[in-house]
């Protein structure tokens, strides 16, 4: 089953916050049913919104909507991930072609997304046991796998590759407050795809590092900008610190949609700041407040390499 997919002229996801109990499909017949799916994490994840955003713009075209009125509102359901206003951009560029046109390029995105990120979870796995084999143990954060793209992942794609060629060995992963994408849904595709894991605690990465629990960290990106700054959920950039001080290698995993090339570092891109809601609750007194980052910005010095389903870049700007 795809995260999200184009079937009989409609975008079909899987609804992601009922996951990992109830495995939903839902149908999505209109750009605003698109949009609240994405405000909502219905459907998430820098590739699959990517491919959301394709989606979104051809079924504006379908539905005979003013085309360019929906894609700035769907380019701005969420700030961070580049691949949104990318995949939407890709297909509004179709629109002197005509709506056929347009569902085409977007049903073209939707499937490269697969290879992409294969090769790039090839290209890691690699890189990986090249440095470290024969078995890897590897920390990870949020969920940056399939269920973040069409149907391969890009970090649990790197675990994947590793998996194929009988190298991973042991995957920790954290929680990911307060959606809890790490425990409900990376915990699900690992125990669906049967490798052993054990979740902890987000504050307790860097002790996982500092213990020598595993021998790389792998995680996803939202945007990386033009000086190698990588932006991602919120939690990274401490285990990027903890990594760096652990002597192991911090290495990025994200097709070439996510790498912004127009802007310049990563203290230039919004950080989408969620609804204190998210934080507070019934153990939290009335009255308190909640600051809810949903990302923060990795510094491209603390990042060991990046791959992508073209290259490995380490240590040097993006071109
Ligand atoms: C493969 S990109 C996944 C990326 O997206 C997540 O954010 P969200 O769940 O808010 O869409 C997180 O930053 C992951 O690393």
């Amino acid at each position: 089953m795809r995260t999200i997919d184009w079937r009989n002229d409609r975008i079909v996801l899987i609804d992601q916050t009922l996951l990992p109990g109830t495995v939903k499909v839902i149908h999505v017949d209109t750009v605003d049913e698109l949009i609240d799916s994405i405000k909502r994490l219905a459907v998430r994840g820098a590739p699959a919104l990517g491919v959301a955003g394709a989606l979104g713009v051809a079924l504006a075209a379908k539905n005979g909507d003013d085309v360019r009125e929906a894609a700035e509102k769907i380019s701005k359901a969420r700030p961070t991930a580049v691949n949104l206003s990318w995949g939407v951009g890709k297909v509004l560029a179709e629109l002197d072609q005509g709506a056929e046109a347009m569902i085409e390029e977007a049903k073209h995105i939707l499937e490269d997304d697969i290879r992409r990120n294969a090769d790039l979870g090839r290209r890691g796995a690699q890189w990986l046991i090249d440095r470290l084999g024969p078995r890897i143990n590897v920390h990870t954060h949020c969920n940056a796998g399939a269920l973040a793209c069409v149907e391969w992942g890009t970090a649990l794609g790197v675990v994947r590759a590793l998996q194929e060629r009988g190298a991973i060995g042991h995957v920790y992963l954290d929680e990911t407050r307060p959606l809890l994408q790490g425990a409900r849904l990376t915990a699900w595709e690992l125990q669906q795809m049967g490798i052993d894991h054990t979740v902890v605690v987000d504050s307790a990465g860097p002790t996982v590092l500092a213990r020598g629990l595993v021998d790389a960290v792998i995680v996803g990106a939202d945007r990386i900008a033009a000086n190698g700054d990588v932006v991602n959920k919120i939690g990274t950039y401490p285990l990027a610190l903890a990594a760096h001080r652990a002597g192991i290698p911090f290495l990025v995993a994200a097709p070439e949609s996510t790498i912004d090339p127009d802007t310049p570092d990563g203290s230039q891109v919004e950080i989408e700041i969620r609804d204190a809601a998210e934080i507070l609750g019934e153990h939290t007194p009335d009255g308190s407040k909640a600051l809810n980052y949903a990302f923060d910005v990795t510094p491209a010095d603390l990042v060991t390499a990046i791959v992508t389903d073209e290259r490995i870049i380490n240590g040097k700007p993006l071109g």
